[in-house]
């Protein structure tokens, strides 16, 4: 049992943020609850350096193939995935799978613990639903040299707009969680700010398309970040979107500034 002022340093505990509280006892809260998560994340880093720390304990990758996959995600994910395994010096390595987690907390060093402290059954809105393929099934090859990657994207049933083909809603959740990906690997963590899209054809439910999305420039705290939708041959062109992320630190996300 780990004590609970060794894991909170001081003062209150994390969870206590999220009870129902007035307004300046919340503020207050929430400027102590950003300090004890500072304070409790440095204390886990070196809680996870010792070898009893039973934190340590690798996530579920969602983005692993899995029965649900049609055979064009699995040919567009093993096409990638060789990129992956190119042999050499592991740094010279240009694409990389990124494994895929139920809640960005996740990968953060003692994430899963702290996913279970910090609103439990919170979950990232693309992998909120358990059957498998029943709605988003992707996979993310970054590549960071060339400021761009690649999202293999299965539509699942639940994700239905116009009959018998995926809602916008649905593609404008993929194309922001794909450039806001690329955009948090290359800088850190990124909030959308300004997100344009214009679909230019209808993506029919249950096929798989491509996203490629790259980083067109940075301008201070401002990541410009390009995404195109389209078919596996890449011949036929769905969504195309432009979106702007700004840089935040972790005390924007909890509503105080360290
Ligand atoms: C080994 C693996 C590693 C993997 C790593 C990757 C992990 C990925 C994992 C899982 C993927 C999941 C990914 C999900 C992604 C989803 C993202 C979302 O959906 S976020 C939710 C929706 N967005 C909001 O709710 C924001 C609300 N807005 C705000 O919080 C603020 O307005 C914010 C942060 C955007 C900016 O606020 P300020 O106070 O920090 O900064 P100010 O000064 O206002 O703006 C900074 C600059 O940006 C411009 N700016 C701000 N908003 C703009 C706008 N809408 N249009 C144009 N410019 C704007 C400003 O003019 C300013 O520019 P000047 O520095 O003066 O040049």
């Amino acid at each position: 049992m780990i004590p609970r002022s060794l894991l909170f340093g001081r003062g209150l505990a994390l969870s206590h943020a999220f009870s129902n509280q007035n307004a300046s006892t919340v503020h207050q809260q929430l400027s102590m609850t950003a300090w004890n998560l500072r304070s409790s994340l440095r204390n886990i880093r070196t809680l996870s350096l010792m070898s009893l720390w039973p934190f340590n304990v690798k996530p579920r990758d969602f983005s692993l193939p899995n029965a649900s996959w049609r055979p064009e995600m699995s040919k567009a994910y093993e096409y990638y995935n060789a990129l992956c395994e190119i042999e050499g010096d592991e740094k010279r390595r240009l694409w990389r799978k990124l494994p895929s987690y139920n809640r960005v907390l996740k990968y953060t060093t003692g994430g899963v613990y702290l996913s279970k402290i910090i609103q439990s059954k919170a979950r990232l809105f693309t992998r909120n639903i358990k059957e498998p393929g029943a709605a988003f099934e992707y996979v993310v090859f970054m590549n960071k040299q060339e400021k761009r990657c690649v999202c293999v994207f299965q539509a699942g049933h639940l994700l239905e707009g116009p009959p018998g083909h995926v809602h916008g809603g649905a593609v404008a959740t993929m194309i922001d969680s794909v450039m806001g990906t690329l955009a948090g690997y290359m800088s850190g963590p990124v909030m959308t700010a300004n997100l344009n899209i214009n679909y230019r054809s209808p993506i029919p439910l249950g096929s798989v398309v491509l996203l490629h999305s790259a980083l067109d420039r940075v301008e201070g705290r401002k990541f410009f970040v390009t995404c195109r939708v389209t078919s596996t041959d890449e011949s036929k062109l769905h969504t195309e979107a432009t979106a702007l992320f700004v840089s935040v630190n972790v005390g924007h996300l909890f509503g105080t500034r360290f």
